[in-house]
């Protein structure tokens, strides 16, 4: 297990993108999971990256858990495979847990759904609801123009430069992963002196 990061929340697409280094790092992310026994805690589907980074956690020996709202049980095609599925009954409840049960959240290549979720965890920090890290995996460049959104947001005089610093942005898994780390023992320390 790696420090305090027990386990990360995924939030990426339920389809695969159309570059083929989006399957890349989600495979890297649960393979990077697995390795420093950290658990996944995703959405519960099979479909599009969410399943890749499902099975490659899995495949690597790691531990899963899924939270599906019933509603999606098809249209997302739960996985059945995972060490844990979380069945709810709305997508407000299974928001609320991923974000409960998560130490970090990391953002990988998605469309809408994930960009629903990397807007509501970053404005819950900005509110002070929580002082996790959150990592954007700019695979590809595929976050480019959701980064440029929130920078423009600061220009704009819409957004403190404080609340922009709350997202991070990374390259690759291993850049996620060794800040989630040190963001969480910053954190704590900071709090330990308080
Ligand atoms: N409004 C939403 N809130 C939370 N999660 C959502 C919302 N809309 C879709 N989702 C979920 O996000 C993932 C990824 O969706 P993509 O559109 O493929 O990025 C998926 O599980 C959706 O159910």
């Amino acid at each position: 297990m790696a420090g305090s990061v027990r386990s990360v929340a995924v939030f990426c697409g339920s389809r695969m993108g159309n570059s083929p280094l989006y399957r890349t790092v989600a495979e890297q992310a649960g393979q990077i999971l697995a390795k420093n026994g950290v658990k996944l805690v995703y959405g519960g589907g099979s479909n599009g990256l969410m399943g890749v980074v499902a099975d490659s956690t899995l495949k690597a020996g790691g531990t899963v858990t899924g939270i599906i709202p019933h509603f999606l049980h098809s249209r997302e095609n739960m996985h059945e495979g995972v060490t844990d599925l979380i069945v709810v009954d709305s997508m407000h409840e299974r928001k609320q847990i991923m974000f409960d049960t998560a130490d970090a959240y990391w953002i990988l290549p998605g469309g809408f759904g994930t960009f629903d979720e990397t807007m509501e965890i970053l404005t819950w920090k900005q509110l002070q609801r929580h002082a996790k890290p959150i990592l954007l995996v700019n695979a590809d460049g595929w976050g480019d123009a959701l980064i440029a959104m929130l920078d423009a947001s600061v220009k704009q005089g819409f957004a403190e430069s404080t609340a922009r610093a709350k997202i991070e942005v990374v390259p690759d898994v291993e850049a996620a992963f060794a800040r989630s780390i040190s963001e969480t023992r910053q954190y704590a320390i900071s709090v330990e002196q308080f």
